[in-house]
């Protein structure tokens, strides 16, 4: 049986499902003309949450699209739907600041009307499962209003925060008994609500029985022992993939605790039918699957909260805030994870300090000894240990840290949280830091009433800095780091990304001992680097960025020979002009080479 290949969508198909409605033109003139300043607080709550309802009308649709996308495989269509989302919310603010600021240009500075607005806004959306969205939304309007003006607008979701979700809610339980038996698989995977046949249902359900076999094996399974499978109420789309996850619970059995594993069954649509590609039941690989380094998936559940909670349950050692992320609620992440740091410092009492490592050029780094993020500003201008001859400037490096954000990270390069005119009491910074910050030259920085007021402020999950980790690591793991270092490095390559300052110190090793990107200053697309092999001739001035694979080495600045040596030997090619160079090509021939998000060994077939 073959799976039907017609496209879904024409490209205009897609641009009307995804396409917001304009503002309520209607509303929008009644507030130009209202003096009435109660009659203007309630018109200006209706524009905004219709906007809002606009948007979330179109995000909503996005999941679904993927789903059909993904039967249909159509995958052309899955890269645009991505696209078209991350982009939306921006778009959707951008339609309403200029209407709002030419029909009311007092409304920026109008405090009393922004306060009576919010209230008619908080009651218009009480009890909508939405209402924190909705809030993040206008809080977003908001700050866009005043960009221009010292003015921080709170990431707090404030009154419409809601309680702390349970996953239980959009849990499936399957309850059985040890050994899982093929056909419980079978039904599980028969009921995931995809519309394409299966290649081999039978076949994937008895291989990925034993997969979970062998995954339950350290648990101490006995046969006709209890068990349940909680499996969440939802799809998750992602490129060429999708996925099922939840997790497996055995009972306290007496002579044992209740143990449980997670589970991430990823699916694949062949040109001959859906297959079970991979089964996962580690949480670090779920991790790594469901990395914030790679594009987001769209969950087909709109339950946001309790589908991050999963996330969170599933794999712990990532931050709630950045679960949130990671299927494309992006701005509520963005709350989750401002929440999070001011709860970390509320908790542990402990204040910002520069981070551990090398003290940036461009940036200054900082964080809380147990805080699971780092904070960043970029300079106005660079110290003078800049390697460089010329700065781009702010913009320009604020510009590649967003672009970072926006793109396919391929696995290897961190997200960036980008925050804009934001607040921190003075009390969360440590003397020294607080100097820094404020010493003249960073224009950025301000102090205001007790409070450091940032215009842009970036926020990364913490890594331990590659410097550091090889100078404690064990030989096999600094071994393990900088042979991932030059996996890392081509995974960038692959994302059409190059950075041109190849020192080690712009990578971090994560808890699941990966390396990624941090700093993004020195980026260029790989595309526009010129290429140049090891007999060129050097010296001769040439306009761009040049890049000569044979200096690679050297320019990592690994101290180690051994080190060195581990790096050569397994990626020789890196420092060969031809590799570079073939890579090149493929990017301008619109070839997106494969990045791989679980390892190889969970496959169900070779
Ligand atoms: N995500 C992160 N996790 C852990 N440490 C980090 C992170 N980001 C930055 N740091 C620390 O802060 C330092 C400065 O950050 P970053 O490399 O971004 O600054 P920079 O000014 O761009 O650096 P450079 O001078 O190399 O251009 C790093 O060397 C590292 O020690």
């Amino acid at each position: 049986m073959t799976t039907s290949t017609t496209l879904p969508f024409a490209p205009s198909d897609l641009e009307a499902a995804t396409r917001i409605a304009e503002p309520d033109v209607d509303l929008l003139d009644a507030l130009v003309r209202s003096d009435d300043p109660d009659d203007q607080a309630r018109i200006l709550a209706r524009v905004v949450l219709s906007a809002f309802d606009n948007y979330y009308a179109v995000s909503r649709r996005i999941p679904s699209l993927a789903k059909a996308a993904f039967e249909a495989r159509d995958w052309t269509l899955t890269v645009r739907l991505s696209k078209a989302r991350i982009g939306l919310y921006t778009t959707c603010i951008d339609q309403l600041v200029p209407p709002l600021k030419a029909g009311m240009p007092e409304l920026v500075k109008d405090e009393q009307l922004w306060a009576r607005a919010e209230a008619e806004l908080l009651a218009a959306i009480a009890g909508r499962y939405e209402a924190d969205f909705a809030f993040a939304f206008w809080h977003s309007l908001r700050r866009k209003l005043v960009d221009d003006e010292w003015r921080p607008v709170s990431y707090d979701s404030g009154p419409a925060a809601r309680p702390p979700a349970s996953s239980a809610a959009i849990l499936d339980a399957t309850v059985t008994t040890l050994p899982i038996r093929p056909a419980v698989i079978r039904e599980i995977l028969a009921g995931a609500g995809l519309e394409a046949p299966w290649r081999d249902l039978d076949g994937d359900a008895a291989l990925a029985a034993a997969a979970i076999e062998a995954a339950l094996e350290p648990l101490g399974p006995r046969d006709g022992e209890p068990t349940r499978i909680e499996i969440a109420q939802s799809g998750f789309f992602r490129n060429r993939g999708a996925c099922l996850i939840g997790r497996i619970k055995l009972r306290d059995r007496g002579d044992m605790p209740m143990r449980s594993i997670p589970l991430l069954i990823a699916l694949l649509n062949e040109d001959d039918g859906l297959v079970v590609d991979a089964v996962l039941t580690d949480s670090d690989e779920l991790q790594f699957a469901f990395s914030s380094t790679l594009a987001n998936y769209h969950a087909t559940n709109p339950h946001y909260h309790e589908l991050a909670r999963l996330l969170y349950e599933l794999m712990p050692k990532r931050p709630l805030g950045t679960q949130y992320s990671c299927i494309g609620f992006h701005h509520l992440g963005k709350v989750a994870v401002m929440t999070e740091i001011l709860a970390e410092h509320q908790r542990s009492k402990e204040r910002l300090a520069t981070a551990p490592g090398f003290k940036g050029t461009v940036a200054i780094a900082f964080t809380m000894p147990s805080s699971a993020y780092v904070l960043k500003i970029i300079r106005d201008h660079p110290t003078d240990d800049y390697k460089f001859d010329y700065f781009d400037g702010l913009d320009a490096v604020l510009r590649k840290y967003n672009l970072v954000h926006e793109i396919d990270r391929a696995g290897s390069m961190l997200d960036n949280i980008i925050y804009s005119n934001v607040k921190l009491d003075r009390t969360m910074f440590a003397p020294d830091l607080l100097d820094e910050l404020l010493e003249a030259g960073i224009g950025t920085v301000t102090m205001e009433r007790g409070a450091l007021v940032f215009r842009h402020l970036i926020v990364q999950i913490k890594l331990t800095p590659l410097p550091l980790y090889l100078g404690t690591a064990k030989p096999d793991d600094a071994r393990a780091a900088v042979v991932n270092l030059g996996d890392c490095i081509k995974n960038n390559a692959a994302a059409d990304i190059f950075n041109k300052d190849l020192d080690g110190r712009n990578y971090g090793v994560s808890r699941i001992r990966k390396v990624y990107l941090f700093d993004y200053d020195a980026v260029e697309p790989l595309t526009d680097v010129k290429i140049r092999s090891a007999d060129a001739p050097r010296g001769t001035f040439e306009d761009g960025v040049l890049f000569r694979p044979s200096d690679m080495l050297e320019g990592l600045r690994i101290d180690d020979p051994a080190l060195r040596r581990a790096f050569r030997d397994a990626h020789p090619e890196l420092m060969q002009a031809e590799y570079w160079q073939t890579m090149q090509q493929a990017l301008r021939a619109g070839k997106v080479p494969r990045v791989m998000n679980y390892p190889a060994k969970r496959r169900l077939r070779a």
